[in-house]
């Protein structure tokens, strides 16, 4: 059984990030994040853009892009301390319309951990003034190795009983 350690360092990267199962095979993250890595305060830093495959309202990206980006962002806090969880919750306030195709900057950090639970916290930034566009809260629960092995048992027992 390889450690969760060993799971995230065998985890490809593209651009600074550990790619999703999807990102994998084009060598970089859909959502257009670049990773720039843990700073001395221990706060996850990226860049981001969205690009006009995102657009949702006129100019503008769809909100799920940012909510998608924010999970992303804090789904990396622990990650980056070599450690391996799922997002339980998130809470994301949409503070302002985020520009397509505009350079932004996204941090996100660790508040505090609860047992099992890390409690992240993230905001998104127009990269050219600092103007803080969005911002998130969200509970990621450690997972355990055989998290996947676990959804794919319980998922044959749901389909299991659909068939009967
Ligand atoms: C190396 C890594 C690679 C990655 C790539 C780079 C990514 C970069 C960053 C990515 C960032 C993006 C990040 C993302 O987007 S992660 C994707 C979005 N999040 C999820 O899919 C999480 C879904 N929720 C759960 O799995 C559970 O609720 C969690 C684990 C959060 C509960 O946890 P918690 O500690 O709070 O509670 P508990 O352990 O008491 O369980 C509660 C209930 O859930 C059941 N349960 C638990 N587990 C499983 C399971 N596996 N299969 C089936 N069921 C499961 C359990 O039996 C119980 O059921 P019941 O008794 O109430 O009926």
């Amino acid at each position: 059984m390889i450690t969760p350690r060993e799971h995230v360092e065998r985890t490809p990267i593209g651009d600074g990030v550990r790619l999703c199962a999807s990102c994998i095979p084009r060598g970089r993250c859909r959502l257009g994040i670049s990773g720039l890595g843990l700073d001395a305060e221990g706060v996850a830093r990226f860049r981001l853009v969205c690009d006009a495959g995102h657009e949702g309202g006129p100019g503008v990206a769809h909100g799920g892009w940012t909510a998608s980006v924010l999970d992303e962002m804090l789904g990396s806090v622990a990650l980056l301390h070599k450690r391996l969880t799922v997002t339980k919750s998130l809470t994301v306030e949409f503070l302002r319309p985020v520009p397509i195709d505009q350079p932004l900057l996204g941090r996100s950090w660790n508040d505090r951990i609860e047992g099992r639970h890390w409690h992240n916290v993230g905001e998104v930034t127009l990269a050219a003034t600092g103007a803080l566009l969005g911002r998130a809260t969200g509970v990621f629960s450690e997972r355990d190795p055989d998290h996947f092995q676990r959804h794919k048992d319980w998922l044959a027992t749901q389909i299991g009983k659909a068939a009967d």
